[in-house]
């Protein structure tokens, strides 16, 4: 049966001055698909979808959308005209209920004579979210104390309608739970049935073969081709769409390739029978040389823990003990040698409104000083050898982060521990939106790290980079330690689900 088209691009370009995130793209989207987009950090994959959902205006080129011409103005006409768009970010309004972040805009149709009912407003978000599966949430819960996954549900429930044609998804996966992905994966399934296009931008070639119905590859601000399902299903398909995005062959070694789970005896940090809000009497002994992996269904608890142990939770008893000095504040943590890379990039990993050299240098300047003097030259120097090395895309250091693309803002919040030589790194999801051959070279990364006898907290919602790069996996379920397994080549994620559930 002929697809029918929604929308058609046209020779798109875009400039961010002297940069061109697009090079003349010609893209159709038609019903009843979900069509996966991939491709390097910095291919463009976001620049694309965000013109189509009205956010950024293209340079050049043009759109239709059902057969018209489609120029949105703003967010907020694409998505009456039925395109929306989740970010990579997250997106909602703090200091307000569930309710009013998925309502705001539509108070009206709850009000009368000027009043607002907000027992009414409160059903219909109930109703939402009910539809959606969603029964730990509820209308009147504060967004300010649902967790970052949490808020990237809401986030979605708050995109998709009745009315909604064209749904994109920027590389939401890795910000959601384990379930909050299933809820989105049946989402996004529902809609391709009712003849919807859903446009998926992962990194993760498994995600994508097993979710998508088509497949179009971007590099360097260029289509470089499209498979359709009998093709994603070829034996050779990954190996195919690799070449694709980087124009070489990438090998299969991704993971840890060794079982050596031996460590030092020397113990580079202690949690001591910690409690605070819902944790209690929780410890945990991490050595030298050790990579410690934890996992976990949304609300387990682990990402807590992470930022306990890098002093941001205030402690109602028990302390974080390193090199025998209780570390209370992050200040502390950072002095005595720890690093923490934050699940949540933009508000705790990164200041967004500086450039990459001063947020990789920054944690750094105590090194770099010479009686009250920084030399620049020092700075610079420092900050480009990890811009190389994570081969992060951009102009020069002085550009500002929040300039970059999602995948690239993770590398320097990832570079900046690497530059100051941390000796303990907490790493809640690190890989998270960064793509194929720099996620091979953090992966390397890590494991020189152990052997170097660093020692290394990694949290993570995917199993598989826990089962490939962890020592011990610690697994966690409702804010205390479910189980335990140790790093073996027959591990599965079954063993570890167990736990889990
Ligand atoms: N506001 C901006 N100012 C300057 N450059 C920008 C801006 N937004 C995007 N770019 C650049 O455009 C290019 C394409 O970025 P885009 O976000 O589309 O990549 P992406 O494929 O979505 O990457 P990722 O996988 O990392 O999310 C990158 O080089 C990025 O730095």
């Amino acid at each position: 049966m002929e697809k029918e088209l929604l929308i058609e691009v046209k020779n798109m370009t875009k400039f961010f001055g002297p940069t061109q995130a697009l090079k003349g793209v010609d893209m159709r989207f038609y019903r009843g698909e979900i069509r996966g987009l991939i491709g390097e950090n910095g291919s463009g994959k976001s620049t694309v979808t965000s013109i189509i959902a009205g956010m950024q205006a293209a340079s050049g080129g043009t759109m239709t959308y059902k057969g018209q011409s489609w120029k949105p103005e703003n967010m907020v006409e694409a998505q009456k005209a039925g395109i929306s768009m989740v970010l990579q970010e997250a997106n909602t309004i703090p200091d307000c209920t569930v309710a009013e972040n998925l309502l705001a805009g539509r108070f009206d149709e709850f009000s009368k004579f000027g009043f607002v009912s907000m027992k009414k407003a409160n059903a219909e978000a109930e109703k939402m979210l009910l539809s959606f599966g969603i029964t730990n949430i509820h209308a009147k819960d504060s967004i300010n104390k649902l967790t970052f996954e949490d808020r990237k549900l809401i986030e979605i429930v708050r995109c998709v309608s009745d009315e909604t044609e064209v749904f994109v998804v920027d590389e939401t996966t890795t910000a959601l739970s384990l379930e909050g992905r299933q809820i989105l994966y049946k989402l996004i399934h529902e809609l391709k049935e009712k003849g919807k296009c859903v446009i998926f931008i992962s990194h993760d070639m498994d995600e994508i073969l097993e979710q998508c119905t088509d497949l179009t590859v971007l590099r360097d601000g260029n289509i470089i081709g499209h498979l359709n399902r009998e093709e994603m299903d070829a034996p050779d398909a990954v190996q195919r769409i690799r070449y694709m995005m980087v124009g070489r062959e990438i090998g299969e070694a991704y993971y840890r390739e060794d079982y050596d789970t031996s460590h030092s005896d020397e113990i580079a940090l202690e949690l001591k029978n910690v409690s605070f809000g819902p944790i209690k009497d929780f410890s945990l002994t991490l050595h030298k040389g050790e990579i410690l992996g934890f996992g976990g269904l949304s609300g387990c608890g682990m990402h807590e823990v992470g930022r306990a142990a890098f002093g941001l939770e205030k402690l109602e008893s028990g302390s974080v003990v390193r090199n025998g000095k209780e570390i209370k504040t992050c200040l502390q943590a950072i002095e005595s040698g720890i690093g923490y890379i934050s699940k949540n990039r933009d508000k705790e990993a990164l200041i967004l409104d500086g450039s990459i050299q001063d947020n990789i240098v920054l944690p750094l300047l105590p090194s770099l000083e010479h009686g009250t003097f920084i030399n620049p030259a020092s700075e610079k120097d420092r900050a480009d050898k990890e811009i190389d090395s994570f081969r992060i895309k951009c102009g020069t250091g002085k550009q500002w982060v929040n300039t970059l693309s999602g995948g690239n803002k993770q590398k320097v919040s990832f570079a900046k521990w690497t530059a100051r030589g941390s000796e303990v790194l907490i790493m809640d999801c690190p890989t998270r939106g960064v793509d194929i051959g720099v996620k091979q070279s953090m992966y390397a990364l890590i494991a020189q790290m152990k052997k170097e006898g660093k020692a290394i907290i990694l949290i993570s919602e995917e199993m598989a980079e826990l089962i490939g790069m962890a020592d011990k996996i610690i697994i966690m379920k409702d804010f205390r330690k479910s189980g335990e397994v140790m790093r073996a080549p027959e591990l599965k994620e079954t063993d570890i689900i167990e736990y889990m559930i």
